[in-house]
């Protein structure tokens, strides 16, 4: 087997960061009949990333994580120069979850990602992009208009690379993560296909029901108390008869005790979409979709969202409502 570790990376684990001797060891476990599962991620590794990773070592022989904070997918004013890059602690991580030889990690280089070259600049851009039309405007795409496109086109690179037979999303970035459904299928793609990209559920602290998420290390001590507003918000809608006004009332409230403290909060969006569409609903089409549901049986679950700014860290959560069945698997 091959075991390649270049640089001064150290760990027991199979560390590529060139993409052909990668392609080399991925040719090998063909060959030899492995089944690889895949978790794509950006690094700052959380208890969020390891689910993900152990829902793959449950279900494959090996499974191997890429870690590229990935410039394409961050617009010229959002945090791609700070955000968290924390290569030690994460392999420790992933050394901590199963025996080595069981996982390997890619840590790519822009330029073999990119090799016409990257610029955060969508209209100087050359090379190939990838653009899931019509699916990348609403919700998240309305607040980070070139953030689908950035994501389409690394994830189909690094699909093309590491070729999962499973590979695993999290529900938290639930737009994200259904997008690239619709991609792989429209791309007739084999490694993975839409059965193949699997969603899990998001991964959240019990205590206050937080969303794990690498940007919450941005957040002060006291930014914390109030970044489970979004969550508490969303869980109150979910029940209500008019969810969107119910999570903006909450919200509200949160942002204006916070205001107090000396938190500026700031809602984004909360917003109910078809998760097949992406087309939002208000709470009047939300409540009549539940009223038909008296007479027709269960109708198709909503995706119930939104995005809310703690400070200068922007938080998005959402909950699934309905039955999750056909959209987490
Ligand atoms: N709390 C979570 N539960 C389940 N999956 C998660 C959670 N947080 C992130 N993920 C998933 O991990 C994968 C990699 O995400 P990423 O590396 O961007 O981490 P992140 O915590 O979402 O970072 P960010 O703070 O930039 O949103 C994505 O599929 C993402 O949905
Ligand atoms: C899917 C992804 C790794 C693409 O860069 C990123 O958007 C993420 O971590 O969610
Ligand atoms: N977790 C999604 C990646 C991003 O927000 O840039």
């Amino acid at each position: 087997m091959a075991t390649t570790t270049t640089g001064p990376i150290q760990s027991p684990i199979s560390v590529f960061t060139d993409i052909g001797a990668y392609r080399t060891w991925r040719a090998e476990q063909r060959t030899a009949g492995i089944r690889v599962g895949y978790v794509p991620t950006m690094g700052a590794l959380h208890a969020g990333h390891t689910d993900l990773v152990r829902a793959s070592l449950a279900a494959n022989d090996k499974t191997v994580v890429t870690i590229f904070v990935n410039p394409a997918q961050f617009a010229p004013h959002e945090d791609f120069a700070s955000y968290p890059r924390t290569l030690s602690s994460d392999l420790a991580t992933l050394e901590s979850l199963a025996p080595p030889e069981s996982l390997a990690v890619v840590v790519p280089q822009v330029r073999d990602m990119y090799p016409s070259g990257i610029t955060q600049d969508v209209a100087q851009q050359k090379g190939t992009f990838v653009s899931v039309d019509g699916f990348a405007h609403q919700m998240e795409g309305a607040a980070r208009p070139t953030f689908f496109r950035g994501v389409a086109t690394v994830v189909t690179k690094l699909f093309n690379l590491v070729q999962p037979d499973n590979a695993y999303f999290g529900q938290k970035d639930i737009q994200q993560a259904l997008l690239l459904r619709r991609m792989v299928g429209d791309l007739l793609m084999t490694y993975p296909t839409p059965r193949t990209l699997h969603i899990i559920p998001t991964t959240r602290d019990t205590t206050t029901g937080l969303a794990l998420s690498s940007r919450n290390a941005y957040l002060s001590e006291k930014e914390r108390d109030f970044a489970p507003t979004l969550v508490s918000a969303l869980r109150a809608g979910s029940t209500a008869a008019a969810p969107l006004a119910t999570a903006r009332g909450l919200v509200e409230e949160r942002v204006r005790q916070a205001e107090e403290q000396g938190v500026h909060m700031r809602l984004d969006y909360v917003s109910l979409n078809d998760p097949d569409t992406f087309d939002s609903l208000t709470d009047e089409q939300y409540a009549a979709l539940r009223d038909a549901e008296l007479t027709d049986g269960p109708g198709k679950p909503i995706i119930f969202s939104g995005a809310l700014w703690v400070g200068k860290t922007r938080l998005i959560d959402n909950l699934i409502l309905g039955d999750t069945s056909s959209i987490i698997y």
